[in-house]
């Protein structure tokens, strides 16, 4: 259909070749670009600014795109961190979750045909998609497909434009609490359900509605969560009409992020465990029915999730920070990060890779207490409550990953105590951020590290922000109206209850501003000031009336009385002046200087 609706178009379409192609026999990627034919007559109606027939969506003109594109990319699971004789592997269209050993899987892309390809090619080309509304360029991840998901149809993608999140300059909280001029926090929980699982869900989401498309058994989708996966997994899924079912731990998840399963009208199960149990519960479920497993165990999860790290090079200009620390719990998102970064330098687009740092909280360490013996044997432990719920895991699915992604990038782990992560999220919050406690807990190790000198000052650092703060708004709560029992709550801003009359509202008011950093005097003169121009604004009625008059003239005068004064002979000086006809001011004084010239 779309094909007719263009012939009789009015549009010519040309492909255009991209200047930036390093050789000639690679994939075809082109723009589409419209003229006006000049047989048929020019509309001059805004239906002539369409750069696609008007009744086509933007989804069917990807498609009748992806019929011309050759597309020589391609990517299959291997077992991860494999020996390279390794043979086995599977087409990403296995529904398969570990290799026959057991192990955990990894998406291997043919990096030879990538590399036919220059680093340049691929930053023109991934730059070139920033920011735009092509389907289905215009989501960060989906603007590196050829890396993520190369032989996906564009039809079959499921995405809400996710990803290309903001980073941005932690001026204050730099500079004030850690002498750094080059900061950043990579906001990834500015996204669509408000966490960065978004990123990995579009690919999950995506390859599950090909497997539909064809015919594969996949009757619904489902996660084990601590919130932000089961967001993400039922919004995509809602999106594209696939059911998904969540296992939450009853009463570890905040609020927020339980409601968002529930009106994306996901199937919430509520378990009395833990989320390593929920884990465990849905690594069964999914081996006995149809449902596919959303967790980051699929390593499909990742592909989409190591864009971040991508957009972090691309956000620099393609030069490499120092340092990139990333919240870590079941632990898929610091081995994405490695991979990212990994990919750049392979194939050219950077020359190193930054050292990672994974910040765990204190109450769920694993990977911490495995990183301090030295990396001897890891020991999975049993997570306590954390304000960082969303990490609060003590047996990661992916240790394996996080553990290869740290020793190839010269990597730390860190902890944070729970009093350490909320005094950090509460420092942050007051130098303009809303930050989710996992970023506190990054920010803790962030302290850390340059408290002991490893972070220097002028290391280019990004801090991971995983989630959106807004999600977490009763640990702020809690902190701010000291509510947690054993944590002083250094820096709690509670609310002040105060009279609602205006000497009340002045007195709190100037206590306050008196006890910041203001010049004192600076505060009284003001207030006295504003005082006097009150009485003044209030006082209207009070003093002399002057009539408006057309006589302007000032006229004064004065007169000196030498002795004049009968008591003490005194010289008096007198004046006064006029405005018009009507007295402005008047003066009378003795004069002391000619009292003792006349004694
Ligand atoms: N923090 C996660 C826990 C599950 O991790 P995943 O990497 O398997 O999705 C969540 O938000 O549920």
């Amino acid at each position: 259909m779309a094909a007719s609706l263009l012939r009789s178009s009015p549009f010519i379409f040309t492909q255009q070749q991209p200047n930036t192609r390093a050789v000639n026999n690679g994939p075809k990627f082109f723009t589409i670009k419209a003229t006006i034919s000049s047989d048929k007559p020019v509309e001059t109606t805004p239906a002539t600014k369409h750069r696609r027939p008007a009744d086509e969506s933007i989804r069917e003109e990807a498609h009748r795109r992806s019929f011309s594109e050759h597309n020589k990319f391609s990517a299959k699971y291997v077992p991860f961190n494999a020996e390279p004789a390794c043979t086995e592997s599977y087409s990403l269209d296995e529904i398969v979750y570990r290799s026959r050993s057991g192990g955990l899987l990894d998406v291997q892309h043919d990096i030879e045909a990538l590399k036919e390809f220059d680093g340049n090619y691929w930053k023109s080309l991934f730059d070139s998609r920033v920011g735009k509304t092509t389907w289905p360029y215009g989501s960060g991840v989906w603007s590196k497909k050829e890396w993520v998901l190369p032989e996906i149809d564009s039809d079959d993608i499921v995405s809400a434009f996710e990803g290309n999140s903001n980073m941005f300059w932690a001026e204050r909280f730099g500079k004030q609490h850690l002498g750094m001029n080059d900061l950043w926090v990579k906001h990834c929980g500015i996204s669509h359900t408000g966490s960065f699982k978004d990123l990995g869900m579009t690919v999950l989401v995506s390859q599950v509605n090909r497997l539909r498309k064809m015919n594969r058994p996949v009757v619904g989708v489902g996660c084990a969560s601590t919130g932000d996966t089961s967001a993400a997994l039922s919004a995509y899924c809602a999106s594209a009409g696939i059911p998904s079912i969540v296992f939450l731990p009853a009463n570890k998840i905040s609020m927020a992020q339980l409601v968002q399963p529930i009106a994306n009208g996901a199937f919430v199960l509520s378990l009395d465990t833990d989320f390593d149990g929920c884990m465990q519960l849905v690594r069964e479920v999914t081996a006995e029915l149809p449902i596919y497993l959303a967790n980051s165990l699929n390593s499909l999860r990742l592909e989409g999730q190591k864009t971040a790290a991508i957009e972090i090079l691309q956000q620099f200009n393609w030069e490499v920070p120092d340092w990139v620390i990333v919240p870590g719990g079941n632990l898929g998102n610091i081995y994405a990060f490695y991979k990212g970064f990994h990919m750049c330098k392979e194939l050219g687009l950077v020359d190193r890779i930054p050292r990672l740092v994974c910040a765990q909280s204190a109450n769920a360490n694993p990977l911490y207490l495995h990183y301090k013996s030295g990396w001897s044997d890891f020991s999975p432990v049993k997570a306590k409550t954390t304000f960082a719920s969303a990490i609060q895991i003590g047996d990661p699915v992916s240790i394996d990953r996080a553990v290869y992604a740290l020793k190839n990038s010269n990597g730390i782990v860190e902890e944070a105590t729970e009093e350490e992560l909320m005094d950090a999220m509460a420092q942050a919050d007051a130098t303009g951020m809303f930050i989710c406690p996992h970023t506190g807990v990054a920010l803790t190790a962030l302290v850390k590290l340059r408290n002991s000198g490893v972070i220097r000052a002028t290391d280019r650092t990004v801090v991971v922000s995983t989630a959106h703060g807004l999600k977490f708004t009763q640990s702020k709560i809690d902190y701010h109206s000291k509510a947690i029992p054993e944590m002083a709550c250094r820096l709690a801003n509670p609310p002040v209850n105060v009279k609602a009359d205006f000497g009340s509202v002045m007195d709190v008011l100037k206590k306050y501003l008196l006890s910041k950093d203001l010049d004192s005097k600076q505060v009284s003169h003001l207030v006295a000031m504003k005082r006097i121009f009150r009485y003044l604004k209030h006082n209207l009625d009070i003093g002399f009336w002057y009539p408006n008059v057309d006589d302007f003239e000032l006229t004064s005068y004065s007169d000196s009385d030498y002795g004049g004064c009968k008591r003490d002979y005194k010289p008096t000086s007198t004046g006064c002046q006029f405005f018009g006809k009507r007295l402005v001011t008047w003066k009378c004084k003795k004069q002391m200087s000619e009292f003792y010239f006349y004694l």
